[in-house]
């Protein structure tokens, strides 16, 4: 390695493994358990999410990276045989107390899913629903705004800018994931969850996704779930590994995958199982 490498990685290192604070600790579960029915899925996970990072969630099949990332927006609560126990906070307030505003809190903690899902209405409309109903925009001036620069920056206006009240089920796989992207930017959440987001994307617009996240985690917190290696060392900073139901490991990126503490990571990083 030269110098160069050295100071890089040293950069990198250092901004990674920077102490966490309460400043920069955007989501804390603390002790989660997830039982659906009588199986328990999430066995007392610790786990911080620090803000303006971007966190990957990784592990095999059915380990508990999809349920745990449910567990941040509470869409756990519309499984009705699951069952959350733990606590887990947004900005130190328990987002699982009784007084919390369930709806409010999935405008502040948005999700992207792995399948896209746009509403059955016009593309402009995906888009504008949720700024609509939250108020964020004061005239049509302002929601073609808003709705412009959400197609943009999930890279798709594009490709639809001639075809806005077209139905948005209408486009291909790809570009309804990205509809769903800019669906999301849209109401301004503080925290993005992504359920697999690019699973359906094709390369170049997955690679237009990823940068995407990059330049979206200036103004937001970012949970991705992925099953792709490559992915999460190129977009997040800090890794999760999940194991039957644990968390295994968390750490900066760089570490994760270079020299891991723990022993199931490093077989699930050298392809030994998952
Ligand atoms: N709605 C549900 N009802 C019952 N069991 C569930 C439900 N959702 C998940 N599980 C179970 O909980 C465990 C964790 O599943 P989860 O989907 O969180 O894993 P995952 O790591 O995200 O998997 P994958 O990578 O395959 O998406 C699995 O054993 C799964 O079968």
């Amino acid at each position: 390695m030269n110098i160069m490498d050295e100071a890089i990685l040293e950069k990198a290192m250092s901004a990674d493994v920077a102490p966490a604070t309460n400043e920069n600790i955007k989501m804390r579960g603390e002790k989660v358990c997830v039982f659906y029915g009588d199986k328990q899925a999430l066995f007392g996970v610790d786990l911080l999410i620090r803000q303006n990072q971007v966190t990957a969630l990784i592990g095999p099949s059915g380990c508990g990276k999809s349920t745990f990332l449910r567990c941040l927006n509470r869409m756990n609560d519309t499984i009705d045989s699951a069952r959350v126990e733990g606590k887990i906070t947004l900005d130190g307030e328990d987002i699982y107390d009784r007084n919390i505003d369930v709806v409010e809190l999935r405008s502040r903690v948005g999700m992207v899913f792995q399948k896209p899902n746009p509403f059955p209405k016009s593309i402009y409309e995906n888009v504008a629903y949720g700024p609509r109903i939250h108020g964020l925009a004061r005239n049509k001036a302002d929601m073609d705004a808003i709705v412009e620069t959400s197609l943009k920056r999930a890279g798709l206006f594009n490709e639809v800018k001639d075809r806005l009240n077209d139905p948005g089920t209408g486009l291909s796989g790809g570009q309804q994931q990205r509809l769903c992207i800019a669906r999301a930017i849209a109401v301004s959440p503080e925290v993005i969850l992504m359920d697999e987001p690019c699973s359906a994307l094709d390369p170049i617009a997955t690679a237009r996704v990823e940068e995407l996240i990059d330049e979206l985690r200036e103004n937001y917190t970012i949970v991705i779930v992925t099953h792709s290696m490559q992915q999460a060392a190129r977009v997040s900073q800090r890794t999760a590994m999940f194991h039957l139901g644990n968390l295994a490991e968390e750490g900066p990126t760089e570490k994760m995958f270079t020299n891991p503490d723990d022993k199931r990571t490093q077989d699930y990083i050298t392809g030994r199982f998952g």
